[in-house]
């Protein structure tokens, strides 16, 4: 009877079958010897009816013959995969090994070229890299067998191409051996190591099966060695030498910085020439730089400059900001000897501060030098004693950050053949020396790149923009040398940005982008796009709303360039941002915010809590980058609709925003040298208000860092008092000092201001209801879990990749973010937020942490005592209570110096931590009653019996 149901099972006669079940046969018998199942024969023979029907009788899909084969590994030997499709779904393990070769389902159907079932495993979860006793993988075997389709589909899937097996043979050692020419040339194409060595210390080449193997092998063991050399040869120093340095002429509008270059640059006759022709034009229109004009010039006697003459037009400072560094640069500074003090003081120190702001190196002290111009009409002997007046006062304030030369330069600029100018040409010189004294030659490679510019840009590389995105970058230069590495590429290509051959420009939002031609940038897209409107050249109009139209954005540039193309790259530029693609902000061209009253009007609920923070320059030699709030604005706009519902409304100077619980502003004060933030949550959630105030400061710091390296700056708390009640100015105190008073009687009044605010009301709390779940998560997650947790929690793949990039390299802080910003969104309360975590912390596999969550769970037993409770005591304690409050609740002196140290300056947040840390250690035993007890014992019997009215 049962041979004749294996017989049935290997025919697919369903109805033997049926009739041994009927006779009381067990489905799941085993054939004597093989121990094979009948569902081990209807797979291996592909009776799909047969199959169907053991299946739905519930045969074992996972039952494993004499060699633990399933009837998966038969299917897929056998490439069938129907019958694959339904064990699978049935419940067959993908990755079951079997006992004789310790082969997965997947080595079976890859040694055999079944590619429908390499697919249908590899998509079901099937380990692309699974070894078997010899320790091979599927890709080892469809070399083996020159399966060339299986081992493309395993590569595209993440096979390792060069894994060894258990004598140390490649997937390429066994497609030679086997002389699958195919196979070889695929696994060539795709990196395989060609010189590898296997355990007996032969290559590829060495175990080839066929000349034809052994020539194709042979050519590309000589291209790789010819990369080799050409790569070792570009990587060398003595490519290119450094003679050329960046001299930076910036001042106000017509101060004569463009007038000086040319007169530097000239002699002889040309400039006679220039002298009289200027006298005749001495009437004529103006027309002032667009822009920033880069160009390569030949200053006579010192040589070679990549200058930048940076137009004076407030309109542009917003761009000069991001093309003012320069790591071997000498930066001129101009302004006019006949403007009166107090005007030359204020451009001097603008233009110095934002030299300072661009540093980013507080070891190297930038070069200037201060020109004077219209020397020619002031008295010599009187221009030059102002002049080295001004000198003195800058030198002396800017005397830590900048190197400002000692000499005094007072000049006609139009001239270019006066014995001034030749000082100044010698001058420049000898800083030029200094400069580039030490510095190495530059490799081959960046020589190399130079050359092949014209024809990237004439190739249209860019889609008509002479600009590359950093991977297109890497391929183009690849063709110079394949085996680049890309950090050698990107110092190489910092080396062309110190000498302005290319612009590097590193974002915050994406890769770097490599500019190849920095004049169009420079004048021909910043001009015509930030043009006052008196300039002669095409400039962008803007429409209602101070938006530009992407109508308006074509008409000015697409005759050379895509204005996609052109916006996306503004964009990344962070100095434009748009909604729909077709209108367009950019912040540095809007209005300035109207008074405060008009805009940011009392809300009428009653709870209502203000909080606010000011970052203020430290100095007055300091100042925000002009590109600072333009792209603190652009980001924060990128995240409409996601943390903003609402779009932002902004102006030049503020803005305002809402992420659906709380409301903020920030708005630019103190001339610029402030920047405030301001959050207010109409219900009176202080939480709200932190997560809100926490999310701008980082943002804000980010962006600080990024566009004003040099920039001290220090940090202020405002007083909430003034915030409620709408003062025009915004009142501050100094964040030590609410630190101190924090550790005093917790409450502080402002000089200027006839009240006293609590530490309490000025500084939002940093405990959030969740934030000790969300930490003990963030302690125990791997760094291969945190997405399939995010993804479970609901969160897109893209504020997941936001998140992993704003924290990179730290896995407890991304964790932790990504959990705060899933909290933001789901508005999630303490109790439903566990619950829900702990769900998909069990989905993700880790049960044990969700385990930990519910014994941390309190919400349970009304008993316990609540985070809020905490607060509260903290709140009503003396500050000399709280070691005491410590001991008594059972924490140990460690434990306590522990807290005090993390926590140094601040009493009131060392209070609230002891409390936690009990909280945290009784666990389901942190009654209120044991609470109440400790604090009579240290006398206050005032709160104990507080909390035990509590509800
Ligand atoms: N007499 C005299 N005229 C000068 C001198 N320097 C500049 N000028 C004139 O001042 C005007 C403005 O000079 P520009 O060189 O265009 O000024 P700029 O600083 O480049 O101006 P922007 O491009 O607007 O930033 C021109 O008409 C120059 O001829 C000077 O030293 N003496």
């Amino acid at each position: 009877m049962e041979k004749n149901f294996f017989k049935a099972s290997r025919e697919g006669d369903v109805s033997g079958l049926r009739s041994f079940k009927k006779g009381g046969g067990d489905i799941n018998i085993k054939e004597k010897g093989s121990m094979r199942s009948a569902l081990h024969y209807a797979a291996s023979r592909g009776k799909l009816p047969a199959l169907e029907w053991l299946v739905a009788k519930r045969a074992d899909v996972n039952a494993k013959d004499a060699l633990r084969r399933t009837p998966l590994h038969e299917a897929a030997a056998k490439g069938r995969v129907k019958i694959s499709q339904i064990l699978i779904t049935k419940g067959a393990e993908v990755n079951v090994k079997d006992f004789a070769a310790h082969e997965t389902p997947l080595h079976s159907a890859a040694g055999q070229g079944r590619n429908g079932v390499v697919e249908l495993l590899l998509a079901k979860g099937g380990a692309v890299n699974a070894t078997d006793e010899e320790h091979q993988t599927p890709l080892h075997r469809s070399a083996l067998g020159g399966h060339v389709r299986a081992a493309q589909i395993l590569l595209s899937n993440g096979s390792n191409i060069n894994i060894k097996d258990k004598a140390e043979n490649a997937p390429l050692h066994c497609a030679a051996a086997g002389d699958h020419i195919e196979a070889v040339k695929l696994l060539l194409s795709q990196g395989a190591d060609v010189f590898a060595r296997n355990k007996e210390n032969l290559s590829p080449l060495d175990v080839a099966g066929s000349q034809s193997v052994r020539k194709l092998i042979r050519a590309r063991q000589k291209q790789i060695d010819r990369q080799i050399m050409q790569h070792d040869l570009l990587s060398k120093d003595g490519g290119v030498k450094v003679n050329k340095i960046k001299l930076l002429v910036c001042g106000d509008e017509a101060t004569g910085k463009s007038t000086l270059i040319g007169s530097l640059c000239r002699t002889g006759i040309k400039a006679v020439f220039t002298r009289e022709k200027h006298k005749q034009t001495d009437t004529e229109v103006r027309s002032p730089t667009a822009g920033v004009d880069v160009g390569n010039m030949t200053v006579p006697n010192a040589g070679e400059f990549a200058i930048f003459d940076f137009a004076g037009q407030a309109e542009y400072y917003v761009t000069h900001a991001m093309l003012m560094h320069a790591k071997l640069g000498v930066y001129v500074t101009v302004y006019n000897i006949t403007d009166d003090a107090e005007t030359q003081t204020q451009q001097l120190q603008r233009w110095l501060r934002m030299i300072k702001a661009g540093n980013a190196d507080p070891s190297v002290s930038p070069k200037v030098v201060l020109v004077g111009s219209h020397g020619d009409k002031i008295d010599k002997q009187k221009g030059m004693s102002r002049a080295a007046a001004l000198l003195r006062s800058m030198r002396g304030q800017f005397r830590h950050q900048l190197d400002i030369s000692t000499e005094t330069f007072v000049l006609d600029c139009v001239v270019s053949q006066s014995p001034d100018m030749d000082r100044l040409r010698k001058h420049l010189a000898c800083l030029k020396q200094e400069v580039l004294k030490d510095q190495p030659q530059l490799p081959k490679l960046c020589s190399e790149i130079v050359r092949k510019v014209p024809g990237w840009c004439k190739n249209n590389l860019g889609g008509g923009a002479p600009v590359l995105r950093w991977p297109e970058y890497v391929q183009a230069v690849k063709e110079i040398d394949p085996l680049v590495k890309e950090d050698f590429l990107l110092k190489s290509t910092e080396y062309l940005n110190d000498i302005a051959e290319i612009l590097l420009v590193k974002t915050t939002s994406s890769d770097p982008i490599v500019v190849l031609t920095p004049p169009w940038l420079c004048g021909y897209v910043f001009g015509p796009l930030l043009a006052p409107e008196n300039f002669p050249i095409d400039h962008i109009e803007r429409e209602s709303d101070d938006h530009v139209t992407f109508r308006e954005i074509s008409r000015v540039f697409s005759r050379t360039v895509s204005p996609k193309i052109l916006v996306s790259i503004l964009r990344e530029f962070q100095i434009c941002h748009t909604f729909d693609g077709q209108d367009f902000i950019f912040p540095s061209l809007l209005r300035r915010l109207p008074p405060l009253k008009e805009i940011w009007k009392p809300t009428k609920s009653e709870p209502v809590v203000y909080f606010g923070s000011q970052v203020a320059c430290k100095d007055a030699t300091d100042s925000f980058s002009p590109d600072f709030f333009p792209r603190l604005q652009t980001d924060l706009l990128k995240e409409h609709p996601g943390t903003f519902p609402v779009k932002p409304a902004i102006w030049k100077d503020g803005m305002i925003f809402t992420d659906g619980k709380s409301e903020g502003l920030i708005a630019m004060s103190q001339g610029n040298m402030a920047c405030n933030i301001v959050v207010r949550n109409p219900s009176g959630y202080r939480e709200y208000c932190y997560y809100l105030l926490e999310r701008i400061q980082r943002k804000l710091s980010k962006v600080l860092e990024e566009s004003s390296p040099g920039t001290s700056v220090v940090e202020r708390v405002l007083s909430s008092r003034a915030l409620r009640e709408h003062r025009d100015t915004f009142y501050s105190y100094d964040r030590k000092a609410v630190q101190e008073s924090a550790r005093e009687n917790g409450s502080l009044s402002h000089p200027d201001l006839q009240w006293s605010e609590r530490v309490y009301d000025l500084v939002v709390s940093q405990e959030g209801p969740n934030k000790h779940t969300f930490q003990l998560v963030a302690k125990q997650l791997r760094s291969t879990e945190w997405r399939e947790l995010g993804r479970e929690l609901g969160l897109s793949d893209s504020k997941l990749d936001r998140v992993q990039k704003d924290y990179s390299g730290d896995l407890r802080e991304t964790v932790y973010r990504m959990l705060t910003m899933w909290e933001e969104e789901a508005d999630c309360s303490c109790s439903v937020g566990r619950e829900k975590l702990s769900k998909a912390l069990v989905t993700v596999n880790r049960r044990d942490i969700a385990d930990e969550l519910m014994c941390d769970e309190s919400e349970a037993d009304p008993e316990l005592v609540q985070p809020d409770t905490l607060q509260k005591v903290a709140e009503s304690l003396q500050l000399q209570d709280c070691r005491r409050l410590g001991r008594a609740l059972g924490l140990t002196d460690a434990q306590l110096d522990g807290i005090e140290h993390r926590y140094p300056h601040n009493l009131a947040e060392q209070q609230y931590q002891i409390l936690v840390a009990w909280r945290q250690q009784a666990g389901s035993a942190a009654y209120r009653d044991s609470l109440a007890s400790a604090l009579k014992d240290i006398g206050r019997l005032d709160v104990a019996e507080e909390i035990q009215e509590e509800e």
